[in-house]
């Protein structure tokens, strides 16, 4: 289905042979390449926060009855929130946990033999962002779109077919999932579905695709020198992240600086990303976060990176849009989006911006 995503990679190969990916079970000290300084990420140690911080991200219930407000605001003030009671089966998400530990847990000469390949985007490798620093991350990963068939037959030769049943599952409770968030967040604004035609609640939600990251931060022999994943902001719409029961996500505030989200089991974070900043004329902030790593316990993580098809145009929505100002970012489809953020990164939305006149 996302052929667009492949192509768009395609044209931004990862230069980083999957070969140098270590045994991270081996290691007993930490390699001089995965030690990061303040140099390596200017974030990097960016106004930590006390250990006793009280504030984090809100944990909203989806059956409370003021629960798109609490959305709304959660979108404005952190640009991401957990959510309870969000319909998706425990079982399932234990599943998808199970298929990620035992994904991870793999001979590392049997996960290379589904490794992505310098141009595609499906498999098993690095953090895609590591081409933008200069110290490796302690972690790996393995992304799916589309089917998972043939490298899942490479991984599990023997019982490939239970896993893809899963992620099927999870991808299609996924997409129901998150159109529904989105709309009570553009609820909340006063946006309706003649607002944003191409959105519409369609049953087969056909204007929507995804991709489904599996993150796995082994226990790290320095984990304050080290960085799982570095500081980014997703390029989706919205991303639904299921943590196991290990902290380590962390989301930053420019008045709190690096703000841990505790796991609560059964829940689920939603993260913000760059293209509902955009339709949301700014007013939605795509949440700035990052992994840490620690010395005990091994870290599990699976992203459901949700966004448009190809070709759909993205803008602010013009009922945003004060009548006496210009929409703070031209439109922009998530291929062209992607591209620039291969080649920006983080600066990705500021290449988009507007700029007004003051
Ligand atoms: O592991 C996490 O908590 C974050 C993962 C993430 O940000 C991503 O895959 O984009
Ligand atoms: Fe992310």
């Amino acid at each position: 289905m996302p052929a667009m995503l492949t192509d768009v990679f395609r044209g931004h190969p990862i230069h980083l042979p999957h070969s140098h990916q270590p045994d991270f079970t081996s290691l007993r000290e930490l390699p001089d390449s995965y030690s990061w300084t303040p140099k390596d990420d200017i974030l990097f140690a960016a106004a930590p926060s006390p250990p006793t911080a009280v504030e984090t991200i809100p944990l909203i219930d989806l059956d409370h009855p003021d629960a798109a407000n609490q959305i709304g605001h959660a979108c404005r003030t952190w640009g991401a929130f957990q959510i309870a009671n969000h319909g998706v089966p425990l079982s399932l998400l234990q599943d998808v946990e199970f298929l990620t530990e035992s994904l991870f847990g793999l001979p590392v000469k049997r996960k290379l033999k589904a490794a992505r390949s310098e141009t595609g985007v499906s498999g098993y490798g690095v953090a895609r962002i590591a081409s933008f620093f200069n110290k490796q991350m302690w972690s790996e990963g393995f992304t799916i779109t589309g089917s998972p068939l043939n490298d899942f037959r490479k991984l599990w030769p023997q019982d490939h077919l239970n896993y893809c049943d899963i992620v099927e599952e999870y991808e299609e409770r996924m997409k129901k999932l998150a159109s529904k968030l989105m709309w009570l967040a553009l609820n909340s604004l006063g946006v309706t579905e003649e607002d944003v035609e191409w959105a519409r609640l369609t049953s087969d939600l056909s204007w929507a695709q995804a991709a489904l990251q599996l993150n796995h931060y082994p226990v790290c022999p320095e984990p304050d020198r080290a960085m799982g994943l570095a500081a980014h902001t997703d390029s989706t719409l919205l991303t639904i992240l299921y943590q196991n029961n290990t902290a380590g996500l962390q989301v930053f505030r420019d008045d709190l600086g690096w703000i841990t989200v505790p796991p609560v089991p059964g829940s689920l974070v939603v993260n913000v990303g760059d293209l509902f900043h955009i339709l949301s004329n700014g007013l939605f902030k795509s949440v700035l976060h990052r992994a840490r790593v620690n010395q005990t316990r091994a870290r599990l993580s699976v992203a459901f990176l949700w966004g448009p098809q190809s070709d759909i145009k993205i803008s602010p929505v013009p009922k945003l849009v004060s009548p006496l100002e210009s929409p703070l970012y031209r439109s922009v489809t998530w291929r062209e989006y992607l591209q620039t953020k291969a080649t920006h990164f983080n600066k990705a939305l500021s290449m988009i911006r507007n700029h007004r006149e003051e």
